[in-house]
């Protein structure tokens, strides 16, 4: 997330209105269109939309700032696809760089890296 953060800053400040963060590998079977224009859109991930809270594989560990107990959260999302007005996504993306900074200074990676920031 260091990269995106400052390549936003840098650059796509200046050329985007929108920004969506995606894996590089990913491959459209479908439109992806206008639709996904929003302030903030996430996608549930493929893997957990049909599980229980307790099984979503978020950070588990209390020493993580990306931990979250096993009460609480109502979704998991995929960090495959992510995006909104550029600014909206910059805070979110500088927020999960912050994030996992403070977590490398206490010797701890979250579980997922940044989608476990972002959940
Ligand atoms: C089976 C499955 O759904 N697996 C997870 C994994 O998908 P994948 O197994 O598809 O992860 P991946 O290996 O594609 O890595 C995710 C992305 O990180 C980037 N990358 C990764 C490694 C590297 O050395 N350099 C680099 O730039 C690249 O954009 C890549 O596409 O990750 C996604 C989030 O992104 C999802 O959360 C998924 O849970
Ligand atoms: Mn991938």
């Amino acid at each position: 997330m260091k990269w995106a953060t400052i390549t936003i800053d840098k650059q796509i400040r200046h050329e985007a209105d929108y920004l969506f963060m995606m894996d590089i590998d990913s491959v459209f079977h479908g439109r992806f269109g206008a639709e996904s224009l929003s302030q903030l859109s996430a996608v549930l991930h493929r893997g957990y939309y049909k599980t229980t809270r307790e099984k979503f594989p978020y950070e588990r560990r209390a020493k993580s700032r990306a931990y979250i107990p096993l009460d609480e959260g109502d979704y998991y999302y995929t960090a495959a696809v992510w995006g909104g007005y550029l600014e909206d996504m910059y805070k979110l993306v500088r927020y999960c760089y912050e994030e996992s900074e403070v977590d490398a200074k206490n010797g701890i990676e979250a579980a997922w890296q940044e989608e476990s920031h972002l959940n």
